[in-house]
């Protein structure tokens, strides 16, 4: 499995998300160096397939965001299917629950000591409070992603996806032990765009974050290079 990174670059998660896989491979080659791992979501992987992650992994580990949520068997075979592409992390959505995150596990560790992470998606850090009670959960989104956190882990999640605002409560909550990979990021200044619990860098580092994903404010860049170094210069170690 890949190692936590100890700081700068490394921490950083470009999300290359969109549909022309030459311009994914563009982004990953001004950014390899700049960053610990590229993320292929679901629109590149939507357009391009398996051949994107090959491409993207010539440049850096591969963040693998599918969000996989279904029955525990088809789960089961989705991380079959994905495992020969070598991915360093996966996602599922904790929501799928701990017999469908069990599976997910027992299927990735037939890959042996290089399988790929495995995160579990808590709230999308799109939602806010009234989002959340929309889908009937009363609860606050903090309180909401505490619970699917120690869930997922105790079913066999190596780590989860939260936001910058529930970081340090899942420290407190879970310990060092578990990846905390944390989106809804945004350099002070940006557009938040569809992000409803956001933070910059230094701030989700500073409550726990082992790696922050950052994809517009990068990818939106005059110059995506320049956007991630400026991003890691802010990251305290
Ligand atoms: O799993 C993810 O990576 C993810 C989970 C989540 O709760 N929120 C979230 O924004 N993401 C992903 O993180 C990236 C954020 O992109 P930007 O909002 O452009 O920085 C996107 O690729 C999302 O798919």
């Amino acid at each position: 499995m890949l190692a936590k990174p100890t700081g700068g670059a490394a921490r950083i998660i470009p999300a290359l998300d969109t549909g022309d896989l030459a311009r994914a491979e563009a982004l990953a080659a001004a950014l390899a160096g700049r960053c610990g791992v590229l993320k292929v979501g679901l629109e590149l992987f939507c357009a391009a397939g398996g051949p994107a992650v090959a491409a993207i992994a010539r440049h850096a580990p591969v963040f693998l965001d599918l969000k996989l949520h279904d029955i525990p068997n088809t789960v089961a075979g989705a991380l079959r299917s994905l495992l020969p592409l070598r991915p360093a992390m996966v996602t599922l959505h904790a929501g799928g629950g701990p017999a469908m995150i069990a599976a997910a596990r027992a299927e990735a560790e037939k890959a042996g000591a290089d399988r790929p992470i495995l995160l579990a998606v808590t709230v999308l850090t799109s939602m806010d409070a009234a989002a959340l009670a929309a889908t009937g959960v009363a609860d606050t989104p903090a309180e909401q992603v505490r619970r699917l956190a120690k869930m997922a882990v105790a079913a066999g999640a190596d780590g989860l996806v939260c936001s910058p605002r529930e970081a340090a409560l899942l420290r407190a909550d879970l310990g060092p032990g578990p990846a905390l990979v944390v989106p809804g990021v945004r350099p002070p200044g940006s557009d938040a765009g569809d992000q409803a619990r956001i933070a910059t860098p230094a701030e989700a580092v500073a409550a726990g974050a082992d790696w922050i994903v950052v994809g517009r404010p990068i990818t939106g860049a005059p110059d995506p290079a320049a956007a991630a170094a400026a991003i890691a210069a802010g990251i305290p170690d």
